[in-house]
């Protein structure tokens, strides 16, 4: 053992100690606690007769407070406890420029930690303003910005560590590559049940975007598999952290685009040691805003449907609907609606009149309300009219009638009727095409944004301080437009352009800034993921000059032709008996389309083979083998990928390249694509040849 490990695992073991003894204090501080509340609850029973009632609230609010003093040190305890496993994972040494002062050497981990005795930070949160440094800077001059100002010095050594249960596993010394080498590590490790922190290993420009704090909507175009959602997370550990005193996880919202998902990410900030934030599907969140009175097609629908026939009627709709024309359309089109709304009249009871121009002017004044809303305020205002200026008080029939009368000088058209009637004012009926009493997909945020403008939306999600929306790409301008007109706060938004499910209904990371005025766009180009061979094998399908694969070796991808189709069912169970034998967790069978995905399912299942099918109701995510489409399977990752049915016949489309590329780049170690025919014209001839080429 060198000097320097035998200085780490000394202080690895004051560090434990330290933690330990806090515990204990904690333990016994805990102790105390329960032993005074149930002296106290003994003694509020004995004496229960002889207290009046104050003296027993004053007891019983006595003992909520140390309960609720008790959970906090439980709390506490906890987190300790989580710590002892590995209280950090990177030491660097650094002396202050301006103050001469000692160099000191500051220990990076998922939480700080104090020594109650010495007083002294044993650990500093990955998120500490000085923690930065860690990720930004090898040996040399380095800055961090401190609350008090900008603070400069040098970095001198470098350390990073890997502890688990209490237990140094490995402590690499201070080079250059220092994170790439613990990088490699990690990405080469098979996949868990969820997604993981990647604190020990965030990259420089992936700690650029966690902690960029001033932008008010940060917008992150990453290629597929560049961190784009762990560093969203992190960026939301690291705001929470930052702006501890006005932001809460109460206040941070994720629109995700399943419940899978939702499941997939659902441990990371929990594991970051927050609490977890509120999470919604856009589908529910529409049909809370139509306050649950439409049905409506999701958006796995209007994509199954899209892959089961070329329908250029549909296209056109869907296309039709994410322009942001057709918001300029809306609003003419209420202006219209508003300027025939309404044709007032005088009314008169006995000798008093109420003229027609203060019937007009009120019912203008009241512009945006729902229909009956606006019908009781004018006639709310009448009646104040008649009882000021003629001294006299309606009486019921006399009320009736003027309601009678304002509801006849209005015209009544529910939401539904405008919204039909929208499309025959533009002179397009035909992109108006509700099926089974079901309003398309592509209908429903032009509908919500029409609710907003006639009579406003129900929107309990106002106080959201943070929106965050993962795979953006899926969201049309128009979806945009009115999420910043519902949502008046930060944003963080990320997604790939070259993932979009549907090119008809999507919307580039240049799209979303020109609807969203004070965002700021951001690139990462550099892919984590997959080997350097998926990549390669990726990119054929989908070219990017901008894409870096990571330089992790694996076995190339490999392209299966086979003869029939039922021979396709064959390689699949001897792939996934292949997966069985080996130390990997997770296989995907990633089908085109959802029907596809069930009869593989079917056909595996009838061989005996156990597999999970997921669909757009499955609530949550799994390891072993999984049958999934490349729509659902976006955003997730599987150490092995099988593609069955890469035929020239099933993916001949741009939409079905970008689901292909979407399918492989799910694999983190293993890829193999089936063809039963003719290999579809976008896979590559042959497979790249394992050598460097341009990996960066
Ligand atoms: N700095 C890092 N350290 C360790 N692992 C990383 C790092 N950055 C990314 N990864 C890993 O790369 C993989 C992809 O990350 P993530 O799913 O966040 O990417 P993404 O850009 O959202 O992908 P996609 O768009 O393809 O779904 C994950 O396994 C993640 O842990």
């Amino acid at each position: 053992m060198s000097a320097a490990e035998r200085e780490e695992h000394e202080r690895l073991d004051a560090c434990l100690r330290s933690i330990d003894e806090n515990s204990h204090r904690i333990a016994s501080r805990l102790n105390a606690y329960s032993q005074d509340i149930r002296a106290s609850k003994s003694h509020m029973w004995e004496a229960r007769r002889d207290m009046d009632h104050i003296e027993k609230i004053a007891i019983k609010q006595a003992l909520d407070q140390k309960s609720r003093q008790g959970e906090v040190l439980k709390e506490q305890q906890e987190k300790l406890r989580k710590l002892r496993r590995s209280p950090y994972f990177g030491r660097f040494d650094f002396s202050r420029r301006a103050s001469g002062r000692e160099k000191e050497a500051i220990y990076v981990g998922v939480h700080d930690f104090r020594d109650e005795n010495s007083g002294r930070t044993l650990v500093h949160d990955w998120r500490a303003p000085i923690s930065g440094m860690f990720y930004d800077y090898e040996i040399g001059p380095a800055r961090y910005e401190a609350p008090a100002g900008e603070v400069e010095g040098e970095l001198e050594l470098k350390r990073q560590f890997r502890i688990r249960d209490g237990r140094m596993e490995f402590m690499l010394e201070s080079g250059v590559n220092i994170v790439d080498d613990v990088l490699q590590e990690e990405l080469s490790r098979s996949s868990d049940e969820g997604m993981r922190n990647i604190v020990a290993t965030i990259q420089r420009d992936q700690n650029a975007i966690i902690r960029d704090g001033d932008a008010h909507t940060l917008i992150i175009q990453g290629v597929a598999g560049s961190g784009k959602t762990s560093i969203a997370l992190h960026r939301i550990a690291f705001l929470l952290y930052r702006f501890k005193d006005t932001l809460t996880s109460d206040d941070i919202l994720i629109i995700s685009p399943n419940r899978v998902f939702a499941d997939y990410i659902g441990n990371v900030l929990p594991e970051l040691g927050e609490e977890q934030v509120g999470e919604i599907g856009i589908e529910t969140l529409a049909d809370e805003l139509l306050g649950h009175k439409y049905r409506f097609q999701t958006f796995f629908e209007q994509t199954s449907l899209m892959l089961e026939k070329e329908d250029e009627a549909l296209k056109e709709r869907i296309a039709a609907k994410a322009s942001l024309d057709l918001l300029k359309q809306i609003d003419a089109y209420v202006e219209h609606l508003e300027a025939s709304s309404f044709s007032a009249d005088q009314w008169r009871t006995a000798r008093r009149i109420v003229p027609d121009w203060f019937f007009e002017e009120t019912w203008r004044k009241y512009r945006g309300l729902p229909f009956g809303e606006r019908v009781a305020e004018v006639v709310k205002a009448a009646e104040h009219k008649i009882g000021i200026y003629y001294n006299y008080d309606l009486r019921t029939d006399e009320r009736r009638s003027l309601r009678g009368a304002v509801k006849g000088m209005a015209r009544k058209t529910t939401l539904r009727d405008a919204y039909k009637g929208l499309f025959e004012w533009m002179g397009r009926p035909d992109l108006f095409r509700p099926s089974g009493g079901k309003l398309e997909y592509a209908d429903v945020f032009p509908l919500i944004y029409l609710k907003m403008r006639l009579e406003g939306v129900d929107n309990s999600r106002k106080g959201v301080k943070h929106l965050l929306i993962d795979e953006m790409q899926d969201y049309t301008p128009v979806q945009y437009a009115v999420i910043d007109k519902l949502f008046n706060c930060r944003k963080t938004i990320l997604g790939d352009a070259t993932q979009s499910v549907n090119p008809h209904g999507s919307s580039s990371s240049e799209q979303i800034q020109k609807v969203l005025r004070a965002a700021t766009r951001v690139k990462l180009n550099k892919s984590y993921r997959s080997t350097w061979e998926i990549m390669q094998f990726a990119l054929a399908i989908s070219p990017n000059e901008e894409l870096v694969p990571m330089r992790r070796h694996g076995e190339p991808p490999e392209i299966v032709t086979l003869k029939r189709p039922a021979e396709v069912i064959e390689h699949v169970a001897r792939l996934a008996s292949d997966f069985e034998a080996s130390p990997h967790q997770s296989l995907a069978i990633i089908a085109k389309a959802q029907k596809q995905a069930k009869k593989l399912h079917q056909a595996l299942d009838d061989q005996g083979i156990d597999a999970n099918l997921l669909d757009e109701r499955s609530a949550g995510f799994s390891t072993g083998i999984v049958v999934c489409t490349s729509h659902l399977a976006k955003g997730l990752e599987f150490d092995r990928v099988v593609v069955p049915d890469a035929d020239a016949a099933n993916y001949k489309t741009e939409m079905d390249r970008n689901l292909l590329y979407v399918a492989c780049t799910r694999a983190m170690h293993r890829l193999t694509v089936l063809a039963s025919g003719q290999p579809s014209p976008f896979l590559p001839d042959q497979v790249a040849p394992a050598t460097d080429g341009r990996a960066g």
